[in-house]
C-alpha cells in the first residue's frame, strides 16, 4: 500500500512553495564552485560536507548555510545553482516552484544584486522553456538584520521589481519577531508585492499571529507552532492560509523529535491549507518527492490526504488559474483512479 502511495506521489504533477536557492546547493556543485572561484572551504571531501551537515537547530545550520553560499560568486554561479535545482526537481515531477533567494547574503559579501537576478532567473526561464516548470521569484529579507538594512535591499532591488512576485522573511526567527519588519512590509504592499514570512518554525505562535495581523501575509511559511495556540489555528483556518510546510527540514532542525511525530496530518484535520515543500533540500537530506515519502513511512497518511496536500500546493500556489485547472484535473484523475 505505502509503495503505491509513493509511486502514485512520484507521477504526480507537484508544486514547490518553499524553497531557498542557495539551500539547494549540493556539496559536488560546491566544491566545483570553490574550485572554479580559488576559495578554500572547511571541508576536506564531499563526503565530508555532507557528514558535517548535522544540526543541533535552526542556528547550527544557518551557520553552515551561510558559509556554503560564499562560493556563489557570478551570475553563472546561480545560474549554474538554479539550473541544477529544476533539473532535480524536474525529475520529481514538480511544475510550479516559487524560488526564495537572500540578496543580503550576497550583497553583504560584495557580490551585485543583478548577478544574483540575472544568474537565477535565467535558469528558470531555461527550466520554463525546456521543462515547462512555471516559476515565481520571491525575495527574502534575514530578520537577524536591522529594518534599515532591510530598507536598503529594498532600495536596491527596486529596478528589477516587475522580475519579483513576492518578498519573504528568514534566517533566525527566536528575538526577531515579524512586526520588527511591519514598514518594510507595508512598503513592499504598496509596490505591489506579495508578502510571506516564516513563522512559528522555532518562533512562537504569536509570531505566526503577528505574520497574520501585523504583516497582513498572503502566506506563512513552516507554521508548526501555531498548533500550540487554538486562536491563531482559528485565525489561519478562518483565512484559509495557506501554510508551505517542510517535513525533513523540521527533523533536522529538531522542530520535531521524530517523523511519526510530524504535525501534517494534525494540520489537515485542523482544517489547515498545508502543503509539503523541501526548504534546503541539499541540506535536509531531500527534495519534494523525498518529503512525501518520508510522510508516507511515518504517518498513516491515506490517498485522500495526499491528494489533499498535493491541491493545496496548487491552490496555495501564485500561478496561472489555466495551468493551475489542468493540473488540479490530472490530479482527480489520478486519483479517482486508485480509489
Ligand atoms: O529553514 C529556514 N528557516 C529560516 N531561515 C532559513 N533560511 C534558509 N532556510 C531557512
Ligand atoms: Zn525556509
Amino acid at each position: 500500500m505505502t509503495e503505491s502511495l509513493k509511486r502514485l506521489i512520484e507521477q504526480a504533477p507537484k508544486t514547490e512553495l518553499h524553497l531557498h536557492i542557495e539551500g539547494s546547493l549540493e556539496p559536488e556543485l560546491m566544491f566545483a564552485l570553490a574550485r572554479r572561484n580559488d576559495i578554500d572551504l572547511p571541508y576536506d571531501s564531499e563526503e565530508d560536507a555532507r557528514a558535517a551537515y548535522q544540526f543541533d537547530d535552526l542556528q547550527g545550520f544557518l551557520d553552515l548555510y551561510y558559509q556554503g553560499m560564499s562560493v556563489l560568486q557570478t551570475e553563472q554561479d546561480f545560474y549554474d545553482l538554479t539550473l541544477a535545482y529544476l533539473e532535480r526537481i524536474h525529475a520529481d515531477n514538480v511544475v510550479h516552484t516559487e524560488v526564495m533567494f537572500d540578496p543580503q547574503a550576497h550583497l553583504e559579501r560584495g557580490v551585485p544584486f543583478e548577478a544574483v537576478l540575472n544568474g537565477i532567473e535565467r535558469a528558470l526561464e531555461d527550466g520554463q522553456r525546456d521543462w515547462g516548470i512555471s516559476y515565481k521569484l520571491i525575495m527574502s529579507f534575514l530578520r537577524h538584520l536591522s529594518e534599515e538594512s532591510a530598507f536598503e535591499t529594498l532600495t536596491a532591488a527596486e529596478p528589477y521589481l516587475e522580475r519579483i512576485y513576492a518578498v519573504g522573511l528568514d534566517s533566525g526567527e527566536q528575538g526577531h519577531p515579524p512586526e520588527k519588519f511591519a514598514r518594510v512590509f507595508e512598503r513592499c504592499r504598496e509596490l505591489g508585492l506579495k508578502l510571506t514570512a516564516h513563522a512559528g518554525e522555532e518562533g512562537p505562535p504569536d509570531y505566526v499571529r503577528q505574520a497574520l495581523e501585523v504583516i497582513g501575509v498572503d502566506r506563512i511559511d513552516h507554521g508548526n507552532r501555531a498548533l500550540e495556540d487554538e486562536d491563531v489555528v482559528r485565525m489561519l483556518a478562518q483565512r484559509n492560509m495557506t501554510l508551505t510546510v517542510c517535513p525533513l527540514s523540521n527533523l533536522k532542525l529538531n522542530v520535531i523529535p521524530e517523523m511519526s511525530q510530524h504535525p501534517m496530518l494534525a494540520m489537515l484535520n485542523a482544517g489547515l491549507k498545508a502543503t509539503v515543500n523541501s526548504d534546503d533540500p541539499a541540506y535536509f537530506g531531500g527534495y519534494v518527492n523525498d518529503n512525501y515519502r518520508a510522510l508516507i513511512d511515518h504517518l498513516p497518511v491515506s490517498s485522500e490526504q495526499l491528494h489533499r496536500l498535493l491541491v493545496n500546493g496548487f491552490e496555495g500556489a501564485w500561478m496561472d488559474d489555466a495551468e493551475r485547472k489542468k493540473h488540479l484535473e490530472t490530479l482527480d484523475r489520478m486519483f479517482n483512479a486508485v480509489s
